[in-house]
């Protein structure tokens, strides 16, 4: 196995990073204060291929793989985990529709997908229904060539901003094989949005419900058969748990980098705060769990790219393990701040916020581990 990067992966690495300098760090803390979703900036990273990294080239994509999208989403994340991981969803997305749909809804949707020109969410979630997600009641009835969709997805990124809505229904009997995905258009008559919610952090991007009131969705709009739509969904959040720990990856790096700076100026005592072992000691064991971080989300990214057999499960791993251990790194970048650590200019606060979700959202990491669990098991049994 080979852990370093090639010459092609390391540019696509710089590429985003200088993206992430130029155009995302320096504004990321005024987007968290006004929560202001950048939807020019996020178009601009379309513009350089970041809006289908991993989808097929005959429809403009970039034909990336899996560990190409993790240094890109980490390196978007130094700059602002939020808006990184709202690339992110956009990708699973478009991939889901690349991987799952027909030829010519790849050639209609595609093209303006992967330039970000359109911008998409991914609506699986419901308020009474969350890492049960089989368990949802949106109810898409068959009328002719259509269905008609009526029902509320809950905590939908990019919702009232996207053009195109990736959502899961129930086309069926109850439990995963009665559901369907359906790709909606934010202009289809019956589609609102909730009020933007209020959250801990990621303010630069929004999150609302969907509430779907007697749509009307053409039949062509459905990907896959009926009744594919739980494994489609699956299968997407099988490569957006990795982005999500991507974006952890990025946000406790870039912590993690805040936190050595200050302590190179920072005096106490007499000496800059690097002079001190006990604080030597939590900068070692911070890098130590990035590098551990990086390293077995390159092997899942890896797996899931190959479609291993335990794809599924090392993707569920990486999300928990990354997004656990990269909230800890930037907590601890926060605590080697000291006082300055916990004011909203210093930035630090910010990453941390944002970090947390990603401990809960795209599964959660209690769900992370049942996934795990069940595959021991049956491996075992
Ligand atoms: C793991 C889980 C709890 C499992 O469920 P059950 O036991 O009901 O279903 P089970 O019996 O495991 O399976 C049914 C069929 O489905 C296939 N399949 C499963 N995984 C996969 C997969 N990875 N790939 C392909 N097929 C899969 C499975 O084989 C089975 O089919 P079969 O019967 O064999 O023909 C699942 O529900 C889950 O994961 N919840 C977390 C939801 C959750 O993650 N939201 C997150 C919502 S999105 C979100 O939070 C966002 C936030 C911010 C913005 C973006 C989105």
């Amino acid at each position: 196995m080979d852990f370093v990067l090639d010459e092609e992966q390391a540019a696509i690495r710089q590429m985003a990073q200088d993206f992430a300098d130029e155009e995302i760090t320096p504004f990321a803390l005024e987007w968290d204060q006004n929560k202001h979703f950048p939807v020019d900036t996020i178009r601009k990273a379309g513009r350089l291929g970041m809006g289908g990294i991993y989808i097929r080239e005959d429809v403009g994509g970039s034909g990336l793989g899996r560990v190409e999208s993790a240094l890109i989403i980490e390196a978007l994340a130094s700059g602002c985990p939020a808006v990184a991981s709202y690339i992110s969803i956009h990708n699973m997305c478009a991939w889901m529709i690349d991987r799952f749909g027909s030829d010519e809804q790849r050639r209609r949707w595609l093209p303006g997908l992967v330039t970000m020109d359109m911008l998409s969410s991914y609506c699986l979630t419901e308020p009474a229904s969350g890492s049960d997600a089989a368990a949802l009641k949106t109810k898409a009835v068959r009328d002719g060539d259509h269905y008609v969709v009526t029902g509320e997805k809950q905590f939908i990124s990019g919702a009232g901003a996207s053009d195109l809505y990736v959502i899961m229904v129930r086309t069926g009997e109850d439990g995963p094989k009665g559901i369907s995905t359906l790709v909606v258009p934010a202009d289809t008559p019956g589609l609102s949005f909730g009020a933007n919610e209020r959250k801990m952090g990621w303010h630069a991007q929004p999150t609302r419900a969907v509430i779907l009131d007697g749509v009307r969705v053409p039949v062509a709009n459905r990907l896959g058969e009926e009744g594919d739509g739980f494994r489609i969904a699956m299968a997407g959040l099988d490569g957006g748990r990795l982005n999500i720990a991507a974006a952890s990856l990025g946000g406790a790096q870039a912590a993690f980098d805040r936190a050595l700076a200050y302590m190179k100026e920072r005096k106490a005592f007499g000496q800059p705060l690097t002079a001190f072992q006990a604080l030597q000691f939590s900068l070692a064991d911070m890098a130590a769990n990035l590098e551990m971080c990086r390293t077995f989300l390159w092997r899942a990214a890896t797996a899931l790219e190959a479609k291993a057999d335990d794809a599924t499960t090392l993707c569920a791993m990486a999300k928990r393990l990354v997004t656990d251990r990269c909230f800890e790194v930037a907590n601890s970048a926060l605590q080697l701040h000291g006082g300055y650590g916990y004011l909203a200019d210093y930035g630090i606060e910010k990453i941390v916020r944002d970090l947390r979700v990603h401990q809960i959202l795209e599964g959660t990491n209690e769900i992370m581990n049942v996934i795990v669990a069940r595959s021991i098991l049956a491996r075992s049994s």
